[in-house]
């Protein structure tokens, strides 16, 4: 069995493209909550097949400079794929950094479980740091897959829920802007230019990939009949947009189900056009509740209610892992709340520049990484456990706790903590 791992060429797009369609299962897409409740009829076993249209577009995307596929061939037939997207993470300091996005991976079933994922990801990971980019992200399908080549959860999204008649607010919301409800092209408008600004603010925030907004102008129908978007924008005193929501009221025959507005996308840059937005939307005539999916942990909407209960989560998950592919380039690339010097001793099975001892000098205004004598460590950890805390959404008390680190002097994870520390978790409403 003769095994090649590569980028494809042109003549080999098409089969490229064969290969996601096939590998079925669950769907890797956080899915509507409406979907959620309608089971079966949202999901259906097999994906309708790719029109040659949509297969054309798919093969403008592989041709395009920010889409960096590779695949595995063997005895000459492609069976295993995946590919780096050129994005930008915000990084704490608020720097935006390009990372290498795995995404759209799979191995034909008939040939999994052979090392052809680990040959496509050393191959991928290679790429990436001939690239330059010193963070590698991934949204995952499942949990167990990823960890081994050094990936780890570092941001989290949440579902919930918020009944109607429970959705009080402490205090009445003011507001000196305006609500509107817009079409779809304006929405298309409004939503780049939010999000532009949203990224320069946010820890954990992706750049969109080219085209990512392009369908919310089509409004394209969802097969699982939570009917069209609807779009919600706020506008402060001078008309200018500083907030939008895109929601949905699906019909369901089961009066269980029926009656939510289901909130899919959900943004402002700030109080006066968080409040007045939520304050609509948890008060929308002839709709009983609010599911909303794909949220931060920390969503500030909580502290405003007069019972914190009211709102339910009905669903944590991972949502951006990282991989370091440079421990010393990251770790000096970020700011740090505090300053601080500690040495970490670091290992990586994979990538074994980043093993070694590194000192690191850091505080608000920068950082130094430099490789440290044997006799100072202060922490022991791996890149993996480093992936997690890179953002500051994951406490090293926690990985303490949990025996993923080690501390060789006392106090030291509480530095490294302080060091760390973000005043909002890191959060990407955009993936890849
Ligand atoms: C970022 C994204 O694109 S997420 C989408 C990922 N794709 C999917 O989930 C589609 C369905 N799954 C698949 O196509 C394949 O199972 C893949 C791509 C996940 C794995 O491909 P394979 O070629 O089987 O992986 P490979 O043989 O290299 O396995 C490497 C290791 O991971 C393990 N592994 C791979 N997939 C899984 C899994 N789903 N669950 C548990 N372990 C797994 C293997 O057992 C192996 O372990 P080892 O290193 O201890 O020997």
């Amino acid at each position: 069995m003769a095994i090649e791992f590569r980028p494809v060429t042109e003549s080999e797009i098409r089969d490229y493209l064969r290969v996601l369609p096939y590998v079925n299962g669950l769907p890797q897409e956080e899915p509507r909550p409406s979907a959620w409740y309608a089971g079966h009829a949202a999901w259906p076993p097999q994906p309708a097949p790719a029109s040659d249209e949509d297969l054309d577009r798919y093969a403008e995307e592989v041709r395009s400079d920010w889409f960096r596929p590779q695949a595995a061939f063997v005895d000459g037939r492609l069976v295993g794929a995946s590919a780096i997207v050129s994005v930008e993470v915000t990084i704490p300091g608020l720097r935006q950094i390009p990372m290498g996005g795995v995404t759209s991976t799979a191995v034909m079933a008939t040939h999994r479980r052979k090392g052809l994922l680990r040959g496509i990801m050393t191959a991928m990971l290679t790429d990436c740091r001939e690239h330059g980019e010193f963070l590698v992200g991934l949204s995952a399908s499942e949990g167990s897959i990823y960890g081994r080549y050094g990936f780890s959860p570092a941001t989290f999204q949440e579902r919930w829920e918020l009944q109607r008649t429970e959705a009080k607010f402490r205090e009445p919301v003011q507001d000196s802007g305006e609500l509107d409800l817009v079409d779809s092209s304006t929405a298309a408008e409004v939503w780049p230019v939010l999000h532009e600004q949203l990224r320069a603010r946010r820890v954990g925030e992706i750049s969109p990939l080219p085209g990512k907004w392009d369908g919310l102008a089509a409004n394209a129908l969802p097969p699982d009949g939570s009917g069209p978007a609807r779009h919600l924008v706020h506008r402060d005193d001078d008309g200018v947009v500083d907030g939008a929501a895109i929601f949905r009221l699906p019909w369901s025959p089961d009066p269980a189900l029926a009656g939510a507005l289901e909130v899919e996308a959900f943004e402002a840059l700030n109080l006066d056009a968080y409040r007045a937005l939520w304050g609509l939307l948890t008060d929308f005539d002839l709709t009983n509740r609010v599911v909303a999916a794909k949220r931060p942990v920390v969503e500030p909407l909580r502290w405003m209610l007069a019972s914190q209960r009211a709102m339910r989560v009905t669903r944590t998950r991972d949502n951006l892992w990282l991989r370091i592919l440079d421990v010393t380039a990251a770790l000096e690339a970020r700011a740090y709340a505090v300053p601080g010097s500690l040495v970490l001793e670091v290992s990586d099975d994979l990538c074994e520049w980043n093993a070694g001892r590194w000192r690191l000098d850091a505080g608000p205004d920068g950082a130094t990484c430099t490789a440290a004598p044997a006799a100072l460590v202060d922490i022991s950890l791996s890149t993996t456990e480093l992936g997690s805390l890179y953002l500051g959404g994951v406490s090293p008390g926690d990985l303490l706790a949990a025996g993923r680190i080690s501390e060789h002097r006392p106090g030291a994870i509480s530095v490294l903590g302080g060091m760390l520390r973000q005043d909002t978790a890191p959060h990407n409403a955009v993936g890849f």
